[in-house]
C-alpha cells in the first residue's frame, strides 16, 4: 500500500505548487492510472514516490514506511524495490537486449550465472527471448519498451511506475505494451502506477484513477466508483456518452448489463 498524505511540492523560485496537498491511496496489486494535462504535476508526483524529488510538505508512506525519512542506504534499498519505465525507453545503445536487462543485477552486485537466469526468465516475460543479443537499434518501439519493463522487473521489485510508457507508441503497439503491463500485474501481483495524458490507457488497463490539474488533485479511487458516479469528472471524460459506455461494455464482454453491476 502507497498512502500520499497532504503531499506538496513548490520547485525553488515558482509562486505556483506543482503539488497541492494531494491525499491518496494505491491498493497493493493496483493499476493505479494518474491523468492529467501537460503541466498538471504528473511527473513531479512519479518523482516523489521515488525520492528522485523532495516533496516539500507531507509524507509518502509505502509498506508502513514513510519514505522520506530513510537513510542513504535504505533509500539505495527503496530504489532497488521501484521500477521504472520510461517513455523513450533509456536503453544504453552499446549494449544488447540481454545487458541492458541485467543493468539493475549488476548494480545489486549478483553473479554471472545468476544474472544470466534471471534475464532469460525475463526475455521469456516479455517475449523477447529470441531478441537477447540484439541491439536497441535494431529493435521496433515496443520491442524497446518490453526490454524497459524488463529492466525494470529484474530486481523483483514492489512497485513499477510508468512514466508515460506508451505515449511514444503508435496505438496498436501501446495495446500490445498495456496488455503486456496487466499481464504483469495479473502474474506476479505487481502494483503499477502510471502516469499518462492519454484515457485510453486508464480505459484499457486501470483499476484504480487519479486526475490532477495544475497540481490539485481533482479527484481519485476505484474506476469502479468513479464510473458509477454521475459527477464524475473522470467518468465524463472516460465515457462522454452512452455509445462509448456501450463499447466500454462490450469491450469488457458484459454488453447489456448495467455499468453499475460491473465497472
Ligand atoms: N525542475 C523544475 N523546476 C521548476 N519547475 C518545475 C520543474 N519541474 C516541473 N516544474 C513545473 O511544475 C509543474 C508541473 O510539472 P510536471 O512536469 O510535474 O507536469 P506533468 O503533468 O508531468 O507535465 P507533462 O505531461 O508536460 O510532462 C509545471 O508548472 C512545471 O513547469
Amino acid at each position: 500500500m502507497i498512502t500520499l498524505e497532504r503531499l506538496s511540492k513548490v520547485y525553488a523560485g515558482e509562486g505556483q505548487p506543482a503539488l497541492d496537498n494531494i491525499s491518496l491511496s494505491v491498493p497493493d496489486g493496483a493499476i493505479y492510472g494518474i491523468l492529467g494535462r501537460s503541466g498538471a504535476g504528473k511527473s513531479t508526483l512519479i518523482r516523489c514516490l521515488n525520492l528522485l524529488e523532495r516533496p516539500t510538505e507531507g509524507r509518502i508512506i509505502m509498506d508502513g514506511k514513510e519514505i522520506t525519512t530513510l537513510t542513504q542506504r535504505e533509500l539505495r534499498r527503496h530504489r532497488q524495490r521501484t521500477g521504472m519505465v520510461f517513455q523513450h525507453f533509456n536503453l544504453i545503445h552499446a549494449r544488447n537486449v540481454a545487458d541492458n536487462i541485467a543493468v539493475p543485477l549488476e548494480i545489486a552486485g549478483q553473479p554471472r550465472a545468476a544474472r544470466e537466469r534471471r534475464v532469460a526468465e525475463l526475455l521469456e516475460l516479455v517475449g523477447l527471448s529470441d531478441k537477447a543479443h540484439a541491439f536497441p537499434s535494431q529493435l521496433s518501439g515496443g520491442q524497446k519498451q518490453r526490454v524497459g519493463i524488463a529492466r525494470a522487473l529484474a530486481a523483483h521489485p514492489s512497485i513499477l511506475l510508468c512514466d508515460e510508457a506508451t505515449s511514444a507508441l503508435d496505438p496498436e503497439t501501446t495495446a500490445s505494451v498495456l496488455a503486456l503491463l496487466a499481464d504483469i500485474n495479473r502474474k506476479l501481483g505487481l502494483t503499477i502506477v502510471l502516469i499518462t495524458h492519454q484515457l485510453e490507457v486508464v480505459k484499457a488497463i486501470c483499476d484504480h484513477a487519479a486526475l490532477l490539474e495544475k497540481g490539485r488533485l481533482i479527484e481519485s479511487g476505484p474506476l469502479a466508483d468513479l464510473l458509477v458516479n454521475p459527477g464524475s469528472r473522470l467518468r465524463r471524460a472516460l465515457l462522454p456518452d452512452r455509445e462509448a459506455e456501450q463499447a466500454f461494455l462490450r469491450r469488457h464482454g458484459v454488453e447489456g448489463m448495467k455499468l453499475c453491476e460491473v465497472a
